[in-house]
């Protein structure tokens, strides 16, 4: 199969550290793809590889079938990045920033001005066509500069952390249009902060953890790879949750977390029965629980054991 997206043990150091070590993809056409992984972990040096803007050290990557290092010109011909910032002109309305970049793709006035037309209608943009972009909230500059990445009808679009700052609402509709970009055949590799978000827009998902790819499957897939439900118990003020993981362990081998602000441990205990034993057994000890609940694993559970396990492996 061709895929829209491929990379063969990419690579990537800057000066003795290396940022990206052997990453492995392989996006179909038309897929939405999130990458997912912690600041630093190598997102944007990979996304930088793939948009011809950093050479890679070894391996290679291919888009839309042509090499990022040796077909440069047709692979940024057939991708558009798109990320928090967006390139508009802040001086300009709506409609002159989409018909501008129209312009700059080669489209006459008449064109440039029905393209933009229909991009604004597409991108829930008419009423605001015709104000500058300075006086744009935030959803309404990244809606606009999504237009304007369409504008060259890309195979392939790269959105870092698109929704980034935005408030719900405005996060809300730009899920929407990429959906229907996507719904369209466009291949889409998102990253992005917001693991809710991965799990409602993704198709597919990949951890990535100090360079590597640690993970890859459908949200349904990941949540299920977790291996049961998980237990989240809230302790009471003046509990020590060090102790509490301390006796989950000894007593039933079960690993278990607290979370940062030290007052809630999380374990996957599987089945229901066994989580209420773990709750007997630390009453019975005089345990202070708050309250507990044992609920189906999210996605930041699962983000939560990857990144957990490889800082393990890795020794850190
Ligand atoms: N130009 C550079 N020079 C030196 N080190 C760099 C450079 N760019 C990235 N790095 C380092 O490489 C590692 C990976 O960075 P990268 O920006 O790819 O991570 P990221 O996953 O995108 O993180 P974030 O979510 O914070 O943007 C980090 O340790 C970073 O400090």
């Amino acid at each position: 199969m061709a895929y829209a997206i491929e990379a063969h043990g990419l690579h990537k150091s800057f000066q003795t550290h290396e940022a990206v070590c052997g990453v492995d993809l392989a996006i179909r056409q038309g897929e939405l793809f999130a990458l997912l992984g912690p600041n630093g972990a190598g997102k944007t040096t990979t996304i930088h590889m793939l948009t011809t803007l950093l050479l890679p050290d070894r391996g290679s990557a291919h888009i839309c079938g042509y090499d990022v290092v040796h077909d440069a010109a047709a692979v940024r011909r057939h991708i558009s990045v798109t990320g928090q910032f967006a390139a508009l002109d802040e001086s300009l309305t709506g409609m002159q920033n989409l018909m501008l970049f129209a312009e700059l793709h080669g489209y006459n006035r008449k064109e440039a001005r029905m393209l933009a037309e229909k991009l604004l209608e597409s991108f829930n943009l008419v009423n605001a066509g015709g104000k500058t972009v300075g006086n744009y909230s935030g959803g309404m500059r990244r809606r606009l500069d999504l237009a304007a990445g369409v504008l060259s009808q890309p195979k392939v679009m790269f959105l870092d952390e698109p929704t980034t700052g935005l408030d719900p609402q405005s996060r809300r509709e730009l899920w929407d249009v990429v959906r229907r970009l996507v719904n369209n055949g466009t291949t889409v590799l998102l990253t992005t902060q917001y693991l809710e978000e991965a799990d409602q827009l993704a198709d597919r998902i990949g951890f990535i953890a100090a360079g590597k790819i640690i993970a890859v499957g459908t949200p349904e897939q990941l949540k299920e790879s977790i291996g049961g439900k998980m237990l989240t118990i809230r302790l009471k003020e003046g509990s020590d949750p060090a102790d509490i993981c301390r006796l989950i362990e000894s007593e039933y081998g079960l690993e278990a977390h607290m979370d940062d602000n030290g007052s809630i441990v999380k374990l996957v205990a599987g089945e229901a029965i066994l989580a209420h034993k773990v709750i007997g057994t630390l009453l019975d000890q005089s345990a202070m629980i708050e309250d507990f609940t044992l609920s189906e694993p999210i996605l930041d559970d699962v983000y939560f054991a990857l990144t957990a396990n490889n800082g393990k492996e890795s020794g850190s």
